[in-house]
């Protein structure tokens, strides 16, 4: 008689082990309960969540826009899909989310999930990549200060 499966062995280093009912969440599973496996990088220092929040709150929208002072407010301006895509390097980008368009030159060496990935919604709508990682998190509060405008029905 065989004292222990092969699943056995291969769990022994784990407790509980990887696929038991007692972890409160398989790390293969986003919060969204998606597939798409987990991969933050490790941020510069000074690049953390709060450190953008705090950013976001000592800077003037229309530095975090990078528009003229006197430009109105994002919600009257029209933005074609031609003009976003003149935006995509990462001194210069833009990208839109569910529809608005959002300056994140300053926020792409904040992504948690790194530059590279974040750079792949350079100059595009990104809500597709954005749902896909992570559609429970909240953009429209993260960027609001970045929105310059509303993505044009071309
Ligand atoms: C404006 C666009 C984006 C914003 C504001 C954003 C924001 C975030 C935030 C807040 C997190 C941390 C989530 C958490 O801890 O639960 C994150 C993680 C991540 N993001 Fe993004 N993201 C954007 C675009 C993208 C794009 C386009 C990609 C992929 C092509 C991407 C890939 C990822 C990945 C792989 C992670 C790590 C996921 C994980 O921990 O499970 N993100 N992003």
């Amino acid at each position: 008689m065989r004292s222990s499966s092969n699943r056995d062995q291969s769990n022994t280093h784990l407790f509980p082990s990887s696929g038991s009912i007692q972890r409160a969440a398989s790390n293969t599973l986003t919060p969204g309960g998606t597939s798409a496996p987990r991969k933050k990088v490790a941020l510069k220092p000074g690049h953390s969540p709060l450190d953008w929040a705090n950013l976001t709150n000592t800077t003037p929208s229309y530095v975090l826009r990078g528009v003229p002072p006197q430009t109105p407010p994002p919600f009257y301006i029209k933005i074609t899909k031609e003009e976003l895509s003149l935006h995509k390097t990462k001194e210069d980008c833009w990208t839109s989310i569910k529809g608005k368009v959002f300056n994140i030159s300053k926020y792409v060496d904040f992504h948690p999930g790194g530059v590279e990935e974040i750079m792949k919604c350079a100059g595009k709508d990104g809500t597709f990549l954005f749902n896909k990682y992570h559609s429970w998190v909240n953009v429209d509060r993260m960027l609001e200060k970045c929105m310059v405008g509303v993505l044009a029905n071309s």
